[in-house]
């Protein structure tokens, strides 16, 4: 079970909901993800209009955790804004906050994020900054009091996996909130790697959305990362240098 806040989840898997070929194809790699939580960027809704057309209509919303997120800010000041906006439609009160820095790496702003961060759990949010992965920063937000951090494998949408798997142990090991690695995974064997550091879930969008098969796509993804997390409670056993035989060596017939 994944507590986040005061929420608590079954699924290590958050998906996210743009970039799908159609509305149907969505459905179906959600259902196939089984993820309790979906985030979707504010601004691609109509907020106080839930009734209109909008990208999540095919979906049984009432089923899932909708984590809205901040993407298109890129001051602390929108992103505040449009996380009082989602809390005032009575979406959900916890939010992904997202401040771009940068339009070629969709780098975050480090020094934004945390100034929102610090904004956003004053006003009792339920606050999950998507951060570098920078454990100096990663640290300064939960000790801000975000109630989870979302460090990247790589940039988003590149599909690269994890490209500094070293910081992001450093950044699992430290935090005392959940750590869910966002953005920049590409497979199921990325999910698995950031399961098996120790990340408490991962939140993905491209990887499936893109893929070939998104639906089957999305079925691999949840069971990577139960795969991933199980062999993290398991304990992976050491990387030897030296050989050693599978069979004992004692009691042999000779
Ligand atoms: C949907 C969302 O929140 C993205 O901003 C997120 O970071 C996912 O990134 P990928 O598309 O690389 O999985």
């Amino acid at each position: 079970m994944l507590k986040i806040g005061r929420y608590q989840f079954q699924s290590r898997l958050f998906l996210g909901t743009g970039k799908f070929s159609s509305l149907e194809v969505q459905r179906e790699a959600v259902e196939a993800s089984e993820a309790d939580v979906l985030t979707f960027a504010i601004r691609r809704l109509d907020v106080f209009n839930p009734d209109q057309p909008n990208f999540l209509e095919k979906l049984d919303l009432k089923r899932f955790t909708l984590l809205p997120n901040t993407a298109g800010a890129t001051t602390a000041e929108e992103a505040v804004r449009i996380a009082r906006l989602a809390k005032a439609s009575n979406l959900c009160d916890m939010i992904k906050v997202e401040v771009i820095a940068d339009p070629k790496t969709l780098l975050p702003d480090p020094i934004a994020t945390l100034e929102a961060t610090r904004i956003l759990v004053e006003e009792g949010f339920t606050v999950l900054p998507y951060t570098s992965d920078d454990p100096v920063i990663a640290r300064k937000l939960w000790e801000a009091g975000a109630h989870a951090i979302m460090p990247g494998g790589a940039p988003i949408g590149s599909g690269q996996g994890l490209l500094n798997p070293m910081y992001l142990r450093y950044i699992i090991e430290e935090s005392p909130v959940p750590v869910i690695i966002d953005a920049g995974i590409g497979s199921p064997a990325d999910v698995v790697q950031a399961m098996e550091l120790g990340a408490d879930g991962v939140l993905l969008n491209t990887a499936v959305s893109q893929a070939d098969d998104p639906v089957k796509m999305a079925e691999a993804m949840k069971w990577a990362v139960k795969a991933g997390r199980l062999g993290f409670e398991a304990g992976r056993i050491p990387k030897r240098t030296t050989a050693s035989a599978s069979s004992p060596q004692t009691g042999l017939v000779k």
